[in-house]
């Protein structure tokens, strides 16, 4: 039978969407990667499978392109509200999210970032305000989690980072058991910063939310950032901000077309 699905995207971060609140679909790694393909598939860095909840108005399941099940995806998040056409609350494995439809987007509390070694995790305890650790021109990230584990680097200058070749060496380092998102960024200012992000399980994206919540979330911490940032990525811009301890990330959605799939 034939499979319905959304293409939609965040910021150039693309996701096929697959609307399961009114029969279940089966998902597992082998059908996410195939789904993903860009050559054989529909092409996507995130499969995101939308169902029914108990205790929210929608759930969902993300899965990287390489079939990996993760639990937090702030760009498909915002998708969300768009897909349904209103404000939602969205029950995710990382916690229960409230995301706010926006014109042109949407507004989401991604909750309190986590910087216990164990919730990034690490394979040993270390300081994650600045981790004993070095790769080539990378050293001393800060590391975070937003319901999925992620490393900020503060760096001059984020575009001049080899970040393709950096960036799965640091993913599959052995410090990091269930692997990790890499980010770069340039403090531009206390309001404005430039980052790029390899994501585990996906590579290279135009964009990623949790990276950038983290990315903010770490330069609070350190005090190099105000409390409202422009954060500008390769697809564009979010803006972020933290009240009572909880991240806010604001920023565009888009759904692109329906289809059809026979995988
Ligand atoms: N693109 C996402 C993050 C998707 C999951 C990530 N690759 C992981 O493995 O944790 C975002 O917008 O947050």
């Amino acid at each position: 039978m034939a499979l319905r699905f959304h293409k939609m995207h965040g910021l150039g971060n693309d996701f096929v969407v697959i609307d399961a609140r009114e029969g279940a679909v089966a998902m597992d790694a082998a059908r996410a990667r195939a789904l993903a393909d860009r050559r054989t598939g529909v092409g996507c860095d995130q499969l995101i499978l939308i169902g029914p909840a108990d205790d929210a108005d929608v759930s969902m399941r993300i899965f990287n392109a390489d079939g990996s099940e993760v639990s937090a995806c702030g760009n498909a998040t915002r998708c969300v509200p768009v897909l349904v056409g209103r404000d939602v609350t969205v029950r995710t494995a990382a916690g229960l999210l409230h995301a706010r439809l926006e014109e042109g987007g949407a507004a989401v509390d991604m909750g309190p970032p986590r910087f216990g070694w164990d919730e990034v995790p690490l394979a040993y305890p270390m300081d994650t305000a600045a981790l004993p650790l070095a790769w080539g021109e990378l050293a001393r990230p800060a590391a975070a989690s937003m319901g999925n584990p992620h490393l900020a680097f503060f760096v001059p200058d984020h575009m001049a980072v080899p970040l393709e070749a950096l960036g799965p060496e640091i993913e599959h380092d052995a410090a990091f058991p269930e692997r990790i998102n890499v980010n770069v960024a340039t403090i531009l200012s206390r309001t404005h910063v430039a980052m790029r992000t390899w994501e585990r399980g996906a590579g290279l994206t135009q964009a990623c939310g949790t990276g950038a919540c983290a990315t903010f979330a770490s330069g609070r911490r350190l005090r190099l950032l105000d409390e409202r940032v422009r954060m500008d990525l390769p697809g564009g811009t979010l803006t972020l901000s933290e009240q009572d301890g909880r991240i806010l990330m604001q920023g565009p959605a888009t759904h692109v077309f329906t289809g059809e799939t026979e995988l």
